[in-house]
């Protein structure tokens, strides 16, 4: 039978590393760490589409608007930042490619409703 974990309830599992440092005293502790964690990350993913709306101003078409080459880019940047601090690379990499082609769905709406600029403004 499949039962959700008691989140207020004891450790049932350790880990075999004695170095290991427990992070929370229950599961419930976990999760609030977690929301409030959640909170800023979608705070910052906020900004972070402040400034994709931002970047469609400075395209010509389609094609600039994905930019591939600036994906490669992220991509590889924040492999290498997770690498750099601890997060697990994988996971980190596999958000970001859903981060983005979502990102770049806005901006491609975004775009498709603006105008171009005349030439003798947009020097
Ligand atoms: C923000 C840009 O537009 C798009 C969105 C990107 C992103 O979310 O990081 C990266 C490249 C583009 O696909 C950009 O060109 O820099």
């Amino acid at each position: 039978m499949n039962q959700e974990p008691d989140a207020y309830g004891g450790p049932l599992r350790r880990f075999t590393d004695p170095a290991y440092v427990p992070l929370a005293a229950s599961l419930q502790e976990v999760r609030e760490r977690i929301d409030a964690l959640d909170c800023q990350i979608v705070a910052l993913l906020a900004e972070r589409g402040r400034y994709v709306k931002d970047a469609a101003r400075f395209k010509r078409d389609s094609f600039q608007v994905s930019a591939p080459a600036r994906q490669q880019e992220v991509f590889d940047k924040v492999r290498a930042l997770a690498e750099a601090s601890g997060a697990y690379p994988e996971v980190v990499e596999a958000a970001y490619r859903a981060l983005v082609a979502g990102f770049i769905a806005r901006e491609q709406q975004d775009f498709a409703a603006m105008e171009d600029v005349p030439p003798e403004e947009s020097k």
